[in-house]
């Protein structure tokens, strides 16, 4: 019955012929404020089992039941002073002491405040408890969770600076809220409850932050600007529409702004949805994981905003379903941004490798050498160990360009840096100065030593020809040496190393020659190669 006339009239029978039945044992009703129904026992409910009236999800409703034979209601709310704390907040719990003749009816005026449909249901008070017990324990276990995963995405975002983490953070903070104002948790914190909870508009404001955050999380975690405006320019409608309701539910309670916000909410459900097929089909990782999350949460808000919208009623699991969906893909999601980050450090090693090597050669890139000869000087100075430089270059390598073309010479450049790299040791570092100029620095190594490696490097590619598809190359290097004088540093050090390498070109190619200490002029350093 849709409106509130006088108890004692209603219990009387002065309305009985104004109830309509309804096909499924649910309460709901369009319209906030009073409203009656009626639940009559089609067969008799013996007292034996301690049957118990159940109205689950009761939310904001308060219930007056007016027993059989009772001249007072009982009341029963979630919240404040009808609250029956001796049961979880699943449902309003009325006792039945004396069960229910066939026919018998109990008269309910419920104060509706809520537009979640409540499920009715007569239990034996052992499977309340029952089912009391399954419910704190579940949603205990799946609140925690969210609860966690929030401070790990806030622990990430901070650590990490990643701002996605930011937004998966209030997007979890904001649907635990939202999850104990409406499941009732939130009466565990008195104060609170007082404060926020009698008031729709709390669920509501913590819903629509929840919402715009996430999608601002999916817009960034998938990079929808760049990879698909067409939806992106969807969900900022979206959350245009979400911010414009949130600051109106500030003055306004209205049942219409949750019905527009939940439209909305389905709406970006769907684009999220399609970005994330359209981002799966492309190869794009993220999107695997956002399906995997999502799958089974657009499942569920499609259940959840249906039911809200009136149009179908879900079974109990539903209830249950909800929050853990959210904790699962909280869960996904924050392994999947996780995943993110390993990969964009995998791109930024794989580009500091190509920074840092040649990609012909696979010798140190000049910039990474002339890094490495500069802290090896630092080093040796620290050290007070010595320091030598061989410096290379491969003996008339033009003609054989012009000879044999340019990638029979590459295909030489790539055999002697590899004939180099296996005549030094561990701690040497080799890397490519430019054109068929190559450095070796020695650590710890004397100029004698020096001359003796570069003696062997020498051998190691006169000794016998390099063989290049089915040619056999004569190739010969030119070597100069040169060891860090006391207070010398890498510039002078590497002018000495060309200078001698430059003195084995002029006495005729293929050997080694080595500079003995002394003072560079400018105008030697002028002339090596830069
Ligand atoms: N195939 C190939 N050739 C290169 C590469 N970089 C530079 N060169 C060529 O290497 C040659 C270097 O010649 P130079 O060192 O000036 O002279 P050279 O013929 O070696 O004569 P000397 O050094 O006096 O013995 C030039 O012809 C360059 O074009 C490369 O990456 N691959």
């Amino acid at each position: 019955m849709p409106d509130d006339p006088p108890a004692a009239r209603v219990i009387g029978g002065d309305h009985d012929a104004r109830f309509v039945a309804v096909p499924t044992p649910t309460i709901s009703s369009a319209t906030e404020g009073p409203h009656w129904w009626r639940v009559t026992a089609l067969q008799p409910i013996a007292a034996t089992d301690a049957p118990q009236l159940v109205l689950q999800t009761p939310y904001l409703n308060a219930v007056e039941a007016w027993l059989p034979g009772q001249a007072m209601p009982v009341r029963r709310a979630m919240l404040g002073r009808d609250a029956d704390r001796r049961y979880s907040t699943r449902a309003l719990v009325v006792p039945l002491p004396k069960g229910l003749a066939a026919g018998q009816h109990v008269d309910l005026r419920i104060d509706v405040r809520s537009s979640l449909p409540m499920r009715l249901a007569i239990e034996p008070l052992s499977e309340v408890h029952r089912k009391d017990l399954v419910h704190v324990g579940w949603r205990a276990a799946v609140l925690a969770a969210l609860l966690v995963i929030a401070i790990l995405a806030l622990g990430l975002w901070i650590g990490i600076g990643e701002r996605s983490y930011g937004f998966l953070m209030v997007t979890l903070l904001a649907q635990v809220f939202c999850l104990v104002t409406i499941g009732g948790e939130l009466r565990a914190v008195p104060w609170l409850a007082d404060l926020l909870g009698a008031d729709p508009r709390t669920s509501r404001l913590f819903g629509f932050v929840s919402a715009i955050a996430s999608i601002s999380f999916i817009a960034h975690y998938l990079d929808l600007p760049k990879r698909q405006p067409g939806l992106m320019r969807v969900l900022h409608g979206c959350n245009a529409v979400l911010a414009a309701l949130l600051l109106v539910t500030f003055v306004s309670g209205a049942a219409i702004i949750a019905t527009i916000g939940n439209l909305a909410v389905l709406v970006a459900t769907a684009a999220v949805f399609a970005a994330s097929v359209v981002g799966s089909w492309r190869g794009q990782r993220p999107a695997y994981f956002l399906l995997v999350a999502w799958l089974p949460m657009l499942l569920l808000v499609i259940l959840h905003v249906g039911e809200r919208l009136g149009l179908w009623i879900n079974p109990d699991w539903v209830d249950v379903a909800f929050p853990a969906g959210f904790a699962l893909a909280g869960l996904v999601l924050t392994v999947g941004l996780a995943d993110n980050i390993q990969q964009l450090r995998r791109d930024r090693d794989q580009a500091s490798r190509l920074a840092t090597f040649d990609a012909l050669t696979g010798a140190m890139s000049r910039p990474a050498t002339s890094e490495r000869l500069e802290a090896a000087v630092a080093d040796a100075r620290r050290s007070g160990l010595p320091l030598s430089l061989v410096f290379f270059d491969v003996d008339h390598f033009k003609h054989i360009n012009d000879k044999h073309g340019h990638r029979i010479g590459d295909e030489c450049l790539r055999i002697i840096a590899l004939r180099t790299r296996n005549r030094l040791r561990r701690y040497d570092q080799f890397g490519r100065w430019g054109g068929d100029e190559m450095l070796v620095i020695l650590p710890d190594t004397r100029l004698a030593e020096a001359r003796g490696v570069a003696e062997n490097l020498r051998s190691a590619i006169n000794c016998r020809p390099l063989s290049i598809e089915g040619r056999l190359l004569q190739a010969t290097l030119s070597l100069g040496v040169a060891e860090l004088a006391p207070d010398e540093d890498a510039s002078s050090l590497l002018v000495r190393a060309d200078t001698a390498l430059y003195t084995s070109k002029a006495a005729g190619r293929d050997r080694v020659s080595g500079h003995a200490v002394g003072s560079v002029t400018q105008e030697q350093k002028a002339l090596l190669p830069r």
